[in-house]
């Protein structure tokens, strides 16, 4: 029987919980525990492709390299190659953790990360009207400080701070799906698409370039979902479901939407929270349009449950 392929794509920070937990360590501890609930669907009978966000992380590289730059001289790294850095290190963190798990459970399989380029439009709009937040969060004191001294754009981020924001790009071609459409066929469990994947544009001779960006991981899984036709698109964050009225006095926690309900409801505006919420439906609803049968979202530790309908927010293609 073939078996069944979900792209699990994880929050940026479910793996750097809060600003109190941002040292290696943590991160390494968050991605065990993530590693755990994945194994689980491995043993369900599911092929896993795993993508995650890089929101935290590579507002953190790339805040030590402007510090390195302006303390010590040392060249700064591009944005770009900040993300290139982020999928490295989660990547790594996700790969060992996933290792050892599958050993712990006597499961032979095979797990890889592929650091992956993303293709944008360069005349994406999003270039000049930068949304995207990195790195942690601040009081608005500290954000207003950091605006004036270090030129930053800064937003309050749904309700949970203010954090510094750069451009978003839709993601439009997965520059490696060849290479990981080989992977999955082989059985091997994959990691891709990190932060979205790295910014790069296409000029003219068809070469790549990277650009200053940081692309929506949920945009780009839902990407890579739809290329692949796969069966499920996982969206694992820090809420066990959806609610409707979010953060209202009529908030509803919502156990399953179709496509026309997740479309009406992101419409109406006020329910799903910009830069939080709102992208992971619409890149629900991208790969539901496409074909796609059905898309979870729901938080790590829920996972099992959820995939056996006694939790999350289910949405469906009808
Ligand atoms: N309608 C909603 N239902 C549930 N959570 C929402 C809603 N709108 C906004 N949120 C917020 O969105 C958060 C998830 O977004 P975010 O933290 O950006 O995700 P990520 O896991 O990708 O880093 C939730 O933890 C919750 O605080
Ligand atoms: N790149 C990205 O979307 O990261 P987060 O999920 O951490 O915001």
């Amino acid at each position: 029987m073939e078996k069944k392929v979900a792209v699990v794509a994880i929050g940026g920070n479910s793996l750097i919980k809060d600003n109190a937990h941002q040292s290696c360590q943590d991160q390494y501890l968050a991605a065990k525990e993530t590693a755990k609930h994945i194994v689980d669907m491995i043993e369900a009978g599911w092929e896993v492709v795993i993508g995650h966000g890089n929101g935290p992380q590579v507002g953190f590289i790339l805040q030590k390299a402007e510090i390195a730059e302006k303390q010590a001289g040392l060249s700064m790294a591009p944005l770009d190659v900040c993300g290139a850095q982020s999928q490295g290190q989660i990547g790594y963190m996700l790969v060992q953790n996933l290792q050892n798990e599958l050993k712990t459970r006597g499961i032979n399989k095979p797990v890889a990360c592929v650091l992956e380029q993303t293709i944008v439009d360069k005349n994406d709009p999003a270039f000049q009207h930068p949304t995207k937040p990195i790195g942690g969060f601040m009081t608005e004191e500290e954000a207003n400080i950091k605006a004036e001294s270090d030129g930053w754009t800064v937003v309050e981020d749904a309700g949970r701070g203010w954090r510094r924001v750069v451009a978003s790009p839709l993601p439009m071609e997965i520059v490696e799906l060849d290479a990981i459409k080989a992977l999955i066929q082989a059985g091997i469990v994959t990691i891709s698409i990190g932060g979205g994947g790295i910014p790069v544009i296409k000029n003219e001779d068809g070469s790549l370039e990277g650009v200053s960006a940081v692309i929506d991981k949920d945009f780009g899984n839902s990407l890579l979902a739809r290329k692949i036709n796969a069966d499920l698109l996982l969206i694992s964050t820090a809420v066990e479901k959806v609610a409707i009225n979010y953060g209202t006095p009529e908030q509803k926690w919502l156990d399953k939407m179709t496509l026309d309900e997740a479309k009406a409801y992101l419409k109406e505006g006020k329910h799903f929270k910009s830069g939080s919420m709102a992208p992971k439906i619409q890149a629900c609803i991208w790969f539901l349009e496409a074909g796609g049968k059905q898309a979870l979202i729901t938080n790590p530790e829920n996972i099992g449950r959820a995939l056996r309908g006694e939790t999350g927010t289910m949405i469906t293609a009808a």
